[in-house]
């Protein structure tokens, strides 16, 4: 949670006090209506209702020890917003299948309004005709098997880049964080907005400033207090981001108008809003572009990055997990001398390593989606514009699915038919129903290839002599929640890498 919420609340807490005694007294004295069937929740304190129940870094820890006690349907009161917390898969499929349509917009925020064109992008858009429209340009056009492969050239090239970086500091310690997340931005911004050019730079270092928390701060919790906005500075600060980020979309659209090079993201949508031009209904404008186009850039950058760095994490603590899987990518790539796509689909237990960090590690633990009618969960009353979280990593954990939730093994994951395409409730890392992610296949061969070139060039150890016990894995909640601290590790080359013409004679030789 935000410092500037725990000094606000220091301050509404203390004016509270007397509150809650005079309430606490007339509550017994005023009968009150029998109230519909609401999920249980903590009790609320006038006001901040359940705020201090989640003064945390980690709000999806802190809920699912709240729903050890109230339940896996609970009620909660933050601020002026009213919650129900889902931790059960049960209770998720009630939200996002079973009552998909009412739980299909998700919650409003001051962030999307600010930094996504009034959320006019696909994640915020209210659910709807334009919503519909977005989405369709998303699954049919930008995000589809074929234009997922149709980048291969631009992920290997930047891959290997990065093994040579990486084999340029063998033997001592490497910040693995720091060069995956500009791998994967990197990669992103080529295929989104072609080559990489002086105002991409421009923007990934504005992007590195977006304010963390969104969805909790206080501005969200007290929509109707605006002036909450200005005091906390969040407002000025989102609006600062926007402009900047503004500028350096409109550039990248403005060089895409006058060049024609291969063709990206960028390129697709201009062309989309040629032929929509006719369309008065739905209007594809520079701004939807713009906020479409930050979706992918932040959709996909920081929860590619956060899962391959946790996954390396995972494995550094079970060398028998990181060991198994480098047998298995050097049997599949050895005769070729070099990672290539096409065998991906050979790694199995690579792909079961992926699966167990994102059931430990779901980069977005906390899925929101909005109440749109009232209606009923098993018997619990659910009231209109009540925001509805699904919480994905207590579900990932939840030893009522899993034995030993909590141990990383990959194993579990073979010969399982679970998978991510959201229809087993208690596997949910790329949400489920009308509004789960698009990008997943874009996301994953971002997560999984990668790795196999990590694992493929690299023994890995960690540096300073510290016992894999001792790696701390705590979590920071940014874009995605990610491991707080970077993570070093020295890499010792084992495959260096091969040129192109080396390899391709291996090929013919062998
Ligand atoms: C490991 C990678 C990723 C993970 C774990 C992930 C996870 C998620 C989750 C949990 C949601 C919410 C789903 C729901 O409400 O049911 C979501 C939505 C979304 N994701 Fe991803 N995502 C990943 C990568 C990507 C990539 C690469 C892109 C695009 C390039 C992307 C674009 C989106 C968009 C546009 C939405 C909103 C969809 C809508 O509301 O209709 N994601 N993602």
């Amino acid at each position: 949670m935000d410092s500037e919420l725990l000094n606000v609340l220091a301050l509404i807490m203390s004016s509270l006090l007397f509150i809650v005694l005079v309430l606490k007294i007339t509550r017994n004295l005023i009968k009150t209506e029998p109230s519909p069937n609401l999920p249980r929740g903590p009790w609320k304190l006038p006001i901040i209702g359940n705020i201090h129940n989640l003064i945390t870094s980690s709000p999806h820890r802190k809920l699912r020890d709240l729903a050890k006690i109230y339940g896996p349907l609970m009620h909660l009161q933050l601020g002026e917003i009213f919650m129900i917390i889902v931790s059960s898969a049960e209770y998720a499929k009630e939200i996002m299948k079973t009552n998909d349509l009412i739980f299909a917009s998700r919650p409003h925020i001051l962030a999307s309004d600010i930094l996504l064109y009034e959320s006019t992008d696909l994640v915020y858009a209210p659910y709807g005709n334009y919503w519909r429209h977005l989405r369709k340009i998303c699954t049919m056009e930008l995000l589809t098997q074929n234009r997922v492969k149709s980048f291969q050239p631009i992920r290997e090239e930047e891959f290997t880049s990065l093994v040579k970086i990486i084999d340029s500091h063998k033997g001592s310690p490497f910040n693995l964080s720091e060069a995956i997340l500009s791998l994967i931005f990197d990669i992103i911004s080529r295929s989104a907005f072609g080559m990489k050019s002086k105002s991409q730079e421009q923007f990934l270092s504005v992007l590195k400033g977006v304010p963390v928390g969104v969805g909790f701060n206080i501005a969200d919790l007290f929509p109707s207090a605006k002036w909450l906005q200005l005091v906390t500075g969040l407002r000025s600060k989102f609006e600062k981001v926007h402009r900047q980020m503004d500028q350096t979309l409109e550039d990248i659209i403005n060089e895409h108008k006058k060049q024609k090079s291969t063709e990206d993201l960028v390129d697709v949508l201009l062309k989309l809003q040629d032929e929509n031009g006719s369309n008065k209904d739905i209007c594809l404008t520079i701004n939807s572009i713009k906020a479409i186009l930050l979706d992918i850039f932040l959709g996909g950058g920081d929860t590619s990055s956060s899962t391959i760095i946790w996954a390396m994490a995972e494995m550094i603590r079970e060398p028998k997990t990181m060991k198994k899987a480098q047998v298995e990518v050097r049997e599949a790539f050895d005769m070729k001398g070099r990672v290539d796509e096409s065998c991906i689909d050979e790694l199995k237990y690579l792909k079961s390593v992926v699966k167990e960090t994102l059931r430990l590690h779901p980069p977005l633990p906390l899925v929101g989606r909005d109440c749109g009618q009232t209606c009923e969960i098993k018997g619990y009353h659910i009231p209109v514009k009540h925001k509805v979280i699904v919480n994905a990593w207590a579900i990932g954990r939840d030893p009522s699915y899993w034995t030993e939730p909590e141990r990383f093994y990959p194993e579990r994951f073979i010969d399982n038919p679970i998978d991510y395409k959201g229809t087993n409730f208690e596997y949910i890392p790329f949400g489920a129903g009308r509004r789960m992610c698009p990008g997943s296949t874009l996301g994953l061969i971002n997560v999984e290839m990668p790795l196999a070139f990590l694992l493929y060039h690299f023994d890995w150890k960690l540096p300073n002599g510290m016992k894999e016990e001792d790696l701390d894995m705590s979590e920071e909640y940014g874009l995605s929640v990610s491991k707080k601290d970077d993570l070093y590790l020295i890499p010792v080359t084992a495959r260096p890498i091969l040129n192109r013409e080396a390899s391709l004679q291996g090929k013919k030789g062998a």
